[in-house]
């Protein structure tokens, strides 16, 4: 147990690293891939069954646990650990990203944004300093700074102004946040599909010498060759001894590529979202349980998988249960699917330990394409 946030770099293989964030509710292997848990749930899991698949860390979602069940009432509950039987670290977002994506009525200032709750149209403020004491309220232990994310393609003008502002308010967050020694607060790279504003964040961010760095402002509709770009921009400026995490992101092929270039922390809805409409992830490559080429197959999806979703029911039972709506069709095919990514970042870490990462994303890769055997 350390009363510190401390990351330590295990080895390096080209830009891949391998390595490990120490803090006081537990370790994080890294490169780590952090199930997404919006509002106190990994959709259609048990926490156990979360931390079962290999998961060190799952997130939690500041604007959907402020407005339900309210930052106060969470803490006099104790707190979002106690709350959702999960005792291991919680990274939270910091609200700014679905303010702008699910509330109403937004109004943004240099202050903060104002908003209108999706869910009974109350309206709340949200600042920076408010957002890192709604953070601290939930008992976060990686909390985001409030930024705000241009939605892709934008003008140079508006992706400046939004990521020069978003730099004033990692200011702001950082004085709000103080000195947590077991906390940590990141500051988020923005600056669009634009180098420039992109190393002019970077830069900026990197002089608060924070305790670690997300690249934001990506996986908003980009093709993936920008994202991957603006990657090649940022991480070289980012301090290496700290953990860069990339928002987000994504499939399983972004994943790999995205670790070759430097990236430690991935968190996406892609593996829980997928599994909740029967589209399952494999080492072979996706397979839609919708299809009625499964109606017969008594395979599993995988007879070598650790996870009873994957290796204890035939295709056709969990075509049958997608087809039909069935409540424990989500719980399996997400089961599956959140133990698959854990399954390939395990890989990927021991892979940039023996220093064939390479070797390993070309085989993976290979694997995917040659498609559902
Ligand atoms: C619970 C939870 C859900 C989702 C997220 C990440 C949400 C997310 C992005 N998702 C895709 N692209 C994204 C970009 C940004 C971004 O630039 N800034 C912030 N604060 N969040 C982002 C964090 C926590």
């Amino acid at each position: 147990m350390t009363e510190t946030f401390e990351f330590k770099l295990i080895a390096t293989d080209g830009q891949a690293r391998r390595g490990e964030i120490s803090m006081p509710r537990g370790s994080i292997r890294t490169p780590a891939f952090m199930p997404v848990g919006t509002g106190g749930t990994v959709k259609a899991m048990y926490m156990d069954q979360v931390r079962g698949t290999g998961a060190d860390i799952i997130l939690g979602n500041t604007y959907h646990l402020m407005l339900r069940p309210g930052a106060e009432r969470m803490a006099r509950l104790g707190g979002l650990h106690r709350f959702a039987g999960w005792n291991r670290p919680i990274l939270t977002d910091s609200g700014g990203f679905q303010v702008m994506s699910l509330s109403g009525l937004r109004k943004l200032t240099e202050q903060g944004v104002t908003f209108q709750s999706h869910i009974d149209g109350s309206r709340h403020e949200m600042s920076p300093e408010r957002s890192i004491e709604i953070q601290g309220l939930l008992g976060s232990d990686i909390q985001m700074q409030l930024d705000e994310c241009v939605r892709l393609p934008a003008t140079p003008t508006e992706i400046e102004r939004a990521m020069e502002m978003s730099l004033r308010w990692a200011e702001r967050c950082r004085v709000a946040f103080g000195e947590q020694p077991g906390k940590a607060m990141f500051g988020i790279v923005q600056g669009g599909d634009i180098p420039t504003l992109r190393e002019r964040s970077a830069h900026g961010l990197k002089a608060l010498d924070l305790k670690g760095y997300a690249v934001g402002g990506l996986a908003v509709g980009e093709p993936q060759e920008v994202m991957l770009d603006m990657l090649d921009v940022t991480c070289p400026i980012l301090p290496s001894e700290k953990p860069r995490y990339l928002m987000g992101v994504g499939t399983p092929d972004d994943l790999l590529k995205s670790v070759g270039r430097g990236i430690d922390m991935f968190d996406c809805v892609m593996p829980t979202r997928a599994g909740r409409h029967g589209l399952a992830f494999t080492r072979h490559g996706k397979i839609n349980l919708k299809n009625a080429r499964h109606a017969e197959d008594h395979r599993p999806l995988d007879e070598e998988s650790s996870c009873p979703a994957a290796r204890d029911y035939s295709r056709a039972y969990l075509h049958h249960l997608v087809r039909s709506n069935e409540i424990l069709g989500m719980m399996l095919v997400t089961w599956n699917n959140l133990s698959y990514y854990q399954d390939l970042m395990s890989g990927i870490r021991a892979s940039i330990e023996a220093q064939r990462f390479a070797d390993f994303s070309a085989e993976t890769q290979e694997m995917w394409a040659r498609g559902d055997i």
